[in-house]
This record gives structure tokens, C-alpha cells and sequence, in this order.
């Protein structure tokens, strides 16, 4: 069985992974950006706006931008860093147990000139996306090739379809601490958060949490990353962003596993972080 297929999403080339029992994902290689999941029963659970760019002048807003070397502005390169917005190649596919799998890796050498130049490092960055039945696992590796360390945090900036914004809850939250966006440090009361303004809170990660949507549940589970970080912009943010329409906000959320801080990196050394979501 054809395991990928290359397909255009917007001007972007995109790799669409089908598994055996029709589970599929869809991959640009412009950012490694994971664009569509569905599960086996057609089901999309991730949520990208109708007015992203989609022609690799912007990052894409929505599916999966993967933050790396930087998260926001927690270093001195571009906010959220440039793995978002490199090109990305293909580097294997094939299928095990009945699920489909591709990796995407993003090296030095594939970085723009003034980018390569702004971050002088020898790296080598993977994404192994698995699809299948009821579950994604995203599997992300960095490694130094080069003769230095080097500092880097990581994120994969998850946007979920949740049908309405009042619908959403996450559990697995009661009695963590959080720094939100106005850095207080608080710990959460209520056994499930809810979405009623603005939302942008970090969290120490407890490894795992429940999203209820509007027609279900999904089960996040991380192994290897320290923080989830958890965003909806609210109207008035959301207002600001040119590339989100006035009201999608009501129909995403972002749970993001994180490795936020600057952490070194040794020569030859690996960081690898494990992220399953599941139904
Ligand atoms: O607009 P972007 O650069 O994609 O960032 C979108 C959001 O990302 C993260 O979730 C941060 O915690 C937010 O503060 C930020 O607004």
C-alpha cells in the first residue's frame, strides 16, 4: 500500500500519510507543519484558520508550528524561532503495525543564508509523525552535529478543533502551578480550565491531560518535554492578528508540550520528546 502521497495544501507541497484503516495526516514541508489529522473515522481534530498564509511568505496559523530553537522571545533569534518558517525535506516513510509513518528533518545546511547566519550552530532537528486508528504520535529529535554546545528550547504549537469554545475543557490541571501572560505565578483551583477571556498560561508539566470538546475527548500524553503551554488570544488578540478572522478564537484551543527555557545541547548529544494525542 502507498503509504504517502504528495499533495498541494493552499501553494504549499504537503505530504498526505494515509494508514491502512484510512487514518491520515498531512505534512508541509514548509515548517515540518503538520496541516490535517483524522482519525480512521474521518474525524479532523485540528483546527487551521481560513485566513493563514499558505504560500510560505508567514508561518501557517493553526495544525502544528513547531517552535525551535526558541520559544516566544526566550533567546535572541526570531520569536518562536525559524523552524516554522524553513523548508523542511522528507527524509523516510513506511508502515509498522498497521499505522503509516514519515519523518521530516530540517538540518544547518537547509536554512536560508541569513538565517544559518543568525544561529551558527550544526544541528539536526526530526519530526516522526505516526498515524493510525485512534492516535498520533509525534515524535521530535535534536541532535548536535557539530563541535560546540549549543542552547535551545523546543515546542510543538498544537492548535485543536474544539467546535465551540464554551465546549472546552482541560483536565488534569487542578493543583498546578502556572505563570500567566501577566507572570504571576498562580496554582490552579478548578478541576477542569475553562476558556472565558484571554488564556495564555505555562504550566509545569504534569505528563498528561484530557481535552472535552464539543463531540469528544482527546488524551495528551508527553514524555521528555517540561512545560505544556496553553493559548487562546480571546477577542481582542485575536482582533490583532492579521491572520486569524475576528472570530475563530471561538473555536480553538492551543495545548502545547514545551521545553521552554534555553537548555545546552552537547556535541553529539541528543534531546528527544515524546507527544501522543489520542482518542
Ligand atoms: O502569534 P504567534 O507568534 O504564532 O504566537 C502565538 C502564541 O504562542 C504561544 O502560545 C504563546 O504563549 C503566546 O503568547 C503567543 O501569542
Amino acid at each position: 500500500m502507498t503509504v504517502v502521497t504528495m499533495v498541494k495544501y493552499g501553494q504549499l507541497p504537503a505530504v498526505r500519510l494515509t494508514a491502512p484503516d484510512g487514518a491520515q495526516a498531512t505534512v508541509a514541508l514548509f515548517g515540518g507543519h503538520l496541516l490535517s489529522w483524522q482519525t480512521a473515522d474521518g474525524k479532523e481534530h485540528l483546527f487551521c484558520s481560513a485566513k493563514s498564509a499558505l504560500d510560505g511568505s508567514k508561518a501557517i496559523r493553526g495544525g502544528v508550528p513547531v517552535i525551535f530553537p526558541q520559544f516566544n522571545a526566550r533567546g535572541d533569534g526570531q520569536r518562536h524561532g525559524f523552524a516554522r518558517t524553513s523548508l523542511w525535506r522528507l527524509d523516510d516513510s513506511g508502515a509498522d503495525d498497521g499505522r503509516a509513518w514519515a519523518e521530516f528533518v530540517l538540518t544547518q545546511s537547509d536554512l536560508a543564508t541569513p538565517v544559518a547566519q543568525a544561529w551558527p550552530h550544526a544541528f539536526e532537528l526530526r519530526l516522526r509523525f505516526t498515524v493510525g486508528g485512534s492516535a498520533l504520535d509525534l515524535l521530535c529529535t535534536v541532535r548536535n552535529t557539530g563541535a560546540h554546545a549549543f542552547p535551545f528550547g523546543v515546542a510543538l504549537h498544537t492548535y485543536f478543533d474544539v467546535g465551540r469554545l464554551e465546549a472546552a475543557a482541560i483536565e488534569g490541571l487542578q493543583h498546578c502551578r502556572y505563570t500567566d501572560h501577566h507572570l504571576a505565578t498562580l496554582e490552579q483551583q478548578e478541576p477542569a480550565l475553562r476558556f472565558t477571556e484571554k488564556t495564555d498560561r505555562l504550566y509545569q508539566a504534569p505528563p498528561a491531560l484530557t481535552l472535552r470538546t464539543a463531540d469528544g475527548a482527546l488524551r495528551l500524553e508527553q514524555q521528555g518535554y517540561s512545560e505544556w503551554v496553553v493559548w487562546n488570544p480571546g477577542a481582542a488578540d485575536a482582533a490583532a492578528l492579521a491572520d486569524m478572522a475576528d472570530d475563530e478564537y471561538l473555536h480553538f484551543v492551543c495545548i502545547e508540550p514545551a521545553r521552554v527555557d534555553q537548555q545546552l545541547l552537547a556535541p553529539d548529544a541528543q534531546w528527544v520528546g515524546r507527544h501522543r494525542i489520542s482518542r
